[in-house]
């Protein structure tokens, strides 16, 4: 579904992302690992074009997709939840979910959208009318990730969904990824929550000062301590 080839990304002198390649198949959860700093969020970045990439190809679903612009990426069905949520301050829960639909031109579907994706979001279904703001850290991620949601995307980059959150609702946002890609969406993950990234992910990609230094299926990364220790410990 994804192809990224020779992948490299400046900020102003500093080479953060140099030729990285890496793919994520139809139906996968795909992880990128790696320590802070290493450019995950960069690659993340340049893959939905909110950072010029200096060469390389990015290949969605068979059109490329490295000379388009960021909202055609958005339209050719890639959606991306950034670290800091981006969540409407002053906007219910269901303004910032009718938000995720504005883009799209289809508007008409808003409501439908809504009750469909609150029964895959149950803690927001219950919290529909509230201010959004007024959520807790957990369920802003999950609102987020909805309102990306929202525009029915055949892919979606989730970076670092689980900072900050409490375990319960981590376990409970992890089950939902699951359930997402049952449902058929595709999934590139970045992830500091090493053990429970890789346990629902089918491979993962580890980057280390902007180079990808290992590949693997997921259930070899988990039980392979000694990689992670060297490219993933904190
Ligand atoms: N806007 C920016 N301007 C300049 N340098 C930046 C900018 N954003 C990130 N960098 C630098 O690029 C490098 C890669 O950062 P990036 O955020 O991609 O890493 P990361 O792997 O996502 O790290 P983390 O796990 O801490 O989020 C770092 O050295 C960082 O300081």
């Amino acid at each position: 579904m994804l192809q990224v080839r020779g992948l490299n990304a400046w900020y102003d002198h500093s080479h953060v992302v140099q030729d990285i390649a890496f793919e994520v198949r139809r139906g996968e959860i795909v992880t990128l690992m790696g320590r802070n700093g290493a450019g995950k969020t960069t690659t993340l970045r340049t893959v939905m074009g909110l950072l010029a990439r200096s060469a390389g190809e990015i290949v969605f679903d068979g059109q490329p997709l490295h000379r388009q612009r960021a909202h055609a990426r958005y339209h050719q069905g890639l959606a991306y939840v950034p670290e800091d949520r981006r969540i409407v301050a002053g906007l219910t829960v269901r303004e910032n979910l009718q938000l995720g639909l504005l883009a799209s031109g289809r508007r008409a579907e808003t409501n439908a959208m809504i009750d469909e994706i609150a029964e895959t979001f149950p803690r927001l279904k219950e919290r529909l009318a509230q201010e959004a703001t007024s959520l807790s850290g957990g369920e802003q991620q999950m609102l987020a990730i909805a309102r990306a949601m929202m525009a029915r995307p055949k892919m979606i980059l989730l970076d670092e969904p689980s900072e900050g959150i409490m375990p319960l609702l981590v376990h409970e946002m992890f089950r939902l990824f699951v359930r997402m890609k049952q449902q058929g969406t595709t999934i590139l993950l970045v992830e500091q929550n090493v053990e429970r990234a890789l346990s629902i992910s089918d491979r993962a990609y580890i980057l280390d000062q902007g180079h990808v230094v290992h590949e693997g299926r997921a259930e070899d990364l988990l039980a392979d301590t000694e990689i992670q220790n060297r490219y993933c410990a904190v």
